[in-house]
C-alpha cells in the first residue's frame, strides 16, 4: 500500500515524505515534479491552479501509482491533493486503498516556513488560496507540523 501526504504549500510534505520514503526504503515521487509547464508558470507569477489545470496531473499521477501496484511497489508519493474528487483520482482503479497523512498546521507557521524556503517556483502568497481551496480529509493521519520532520515520521510509521 502506498502513501499520500498531503497538505498545502509548506506542510512539509516533501520533507516528510522524503524522509519517510528514505526510512521505509521505498521510492519517493514528488507531484510537483509532474505539473505541467503551465501550471508551473502559472504559479510562479501567484496564480492559483484552477480544478481543470490540475485534471491532467491528478490522473498522470495515478497512473504512476497503477504502475507501482502493477509491480508490487509500495511508493510515497507527497501531493498537495487539496480536494476530496482530486484523491479519487489518485485512488482510482487501485486495488489497495492509499495511507493518507494529511499534515496541518498553523496558517503563520507555514507562512513562515514558506517564506524561509529557497529555490521554489511557489510563492508564499499563494498560501491563502491554498487554505480556501482545502477539503480537510477524513480518511486520514492527521498529523500537526508543528514537530520535527523525524518526529513526524514515526508518527506515521506508529499510526498505520
Ligand atoms: N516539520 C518541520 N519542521 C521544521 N521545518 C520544516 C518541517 N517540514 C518542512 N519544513 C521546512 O519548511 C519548508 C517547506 O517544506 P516543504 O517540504 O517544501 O513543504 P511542501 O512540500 O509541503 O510545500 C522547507 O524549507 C522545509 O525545510
Ligand atoms: O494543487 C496545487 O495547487 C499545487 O500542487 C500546490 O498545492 C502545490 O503546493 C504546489 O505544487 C507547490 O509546491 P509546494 O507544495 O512544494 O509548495
Amino acid at each position: 500500500m502506498s502513501y499520500i501526504i498531503m497538505g498545502v504549500s509548506g506542510s512539509g510534505k516533501s520533507t516528510v515524505g522524503k524522509l519517510l520514503a528514505q526510512k521505509l526504503q521505498l521510492h519517493f515521487i514528488d507531484a510537483d515534479d509532474h505539473h505541467l509547464a503551465p501550471s508551473i508558470e502559472k504559479m510562479s507569477q501567484g496564480i492559483p491552479l484552477t480544478d481543470e489545470d490540475r485534471a491532467e496531473w491528478l490522473r498522470k499521477l495515478n497512473h504512476l501509482l497503477l504502475e507501482a501496484e502493477k509491480t508490487r511497489q509500495e511508493v510515497v508519493m507527497a501531493c498537495s491533493a487539496l480536494k476530496e474528487k482530486y484523491r479519487q483520482v489518485l485512488q482510482q482503479n487501485l486495488e489497495n486503498e492509499l495511507k493518507i497523512v494529511y499534515l496541518h498546521g498553523d496558517q503563520e507557521l507555514l507562512q513562515s516556513r514558506l517564506g524561509k524556503r529557497k529555490g521554489h517556483f511557489m510563492p508564499a502568497a499563494l498560501l491563502a488560496s491554498q487554505l480556501q481551496t482545502l477539503e480537510v480529509p477524513h480518511n486520514a493521519l492527521k498529523l500537526d507540523v508543528v514537530n520535527s520532520p523525524e518526529v513526524l515520521v514515526q508518527q506515521i510509521q506508529e499510526g498505520f
